[in-house]
């Protein structure tokens, strides 16, 4: 039996979409031309390929021109950086996105480096992430983002909270505790090496789990009433049967019945990733 509030990720995603989709007719009625977003996917992971696919979708649906950049993957690095470096001088991309992972051969640190800043809607760039540590505005990674956009619309207010991050990748865990710091909560960042990590989490009234381990957070961890946003998306073997399932980083059903409010996988914060994505790629859009 479940207590918990599940968090309908799916359909504040929605909300959000037909807001960023009015806002771009409203650009465009006072003479802006559309925003246009530019995909580089390198090359045929099956993941990437699904995720690359609805993100362009979404951006369509928004009146948002998307660009997909495909190359396969023995391109070198130089190449992909004379992609990136054309793309910056092009006035007519927005926002570029350089799906990840790349190959191995190729050195994400300096791809990310080589992307403008004032396009880079992804957030990945140390320029925004400093931005975004130091409290400037600035590009903020869009999984964070859209995880702070279901706690506030979840809880209001969360100034004064406790709040722990569990998971400290550049991508989800840091940005994540920089905002919840801007929004005044109390943050813990915790990770592998922390010692009595569910000590810590019985402490927070909001989990935020992003550690990659398949149903790591377990509802006896909990503080009772808390908020649990799940950022994981681990595919695991069904228990009966052939195929796989989709688990997040947090035992759902048990924390369900312990947690006040909770995010389900799939459903919760992944749809929330694309809005914001398109939330970013407006902004970048109203700035240029
Ligand atoms: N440059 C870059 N930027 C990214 O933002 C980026 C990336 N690379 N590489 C991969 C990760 C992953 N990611 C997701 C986006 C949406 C869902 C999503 O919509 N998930 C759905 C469905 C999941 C499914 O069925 O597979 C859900 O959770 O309900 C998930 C994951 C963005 N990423
Ligand atoms: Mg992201």
């Amino acid at each position: 039996m479940s207590l918990g509030q599940i968090i309908d990720g799916k359909a504040h995603a929605l909300r959000l979409r037909a807001d960023i989709a009015q806002a771009v007719i409203a650009a465009q009625a006072a003479g802006a031309r559309a925003p246009a977003l530019a995909v580089v996917l390198v090359g045929e992971d099956p993941a990437s390929q699904v995720y690359v696919r609805n993100k362009i979708a979404a951006c369509h649906e928004a009146g948002i021109i998307s660009i997909e950049h495909r190359r396969d993957a023995t391109l070198s690095q130089a190449e992909l950086l004379a992609l990136v470096a054309e793309l910056n001088r092009d006035r007519q991309v927005d926002g570029i996105l350089v799906q990840l992972p790349l190959p191995p051969h190729i050195d994400s640190a300096a791809v990310i480096s080589a992307i403008a800043p004032d396009k880079d809607v992804d957030g990945f760039h140390p320029v925004n992430a400093g931005r975004l540590a130091t409290g400037l505005d600035g590009f903020v990674p869009c999984t964070p983002l859209g995880c702070l956009r279901l706690l506030e619309a979840t809880l209001g207010d969360i100034s004064g909270a406790e709040a722990i991050v569990i998971g400290r990748s550049n991508i989800v865990g840091r940005p994540m505790a920089s905002l919840l710091i801007g929004a005044s909560a109390t943050v813990t960042v915790a990770h592998s090496r922390s010692r009595d990590l569910p000590e810590l989490t019985r402490r927070a009234d909001i989990v935020v789990a992003a550690v990659g381990r398949p149903e790591m957070v377990r509802g006896h961890w909990l503080k009772p009433g808390c908020t649990v946003i799940d950022v994981g998306i681990n595919r695991v073997a069904k228990e009966s049967g052939t195929g796989t399932r989709l688990v997040g980083d947090v035992a759902f059903a048990e924390a369900a019945d312990v947690a006040a409010h909770i995010t389900p996988v799939p459903g919760g914060v992944g749809p929330m990733t694309i809005a914001c994505l398109l939330e970013n790629t407006l902004k970048a859009a109203s700035r240029a």
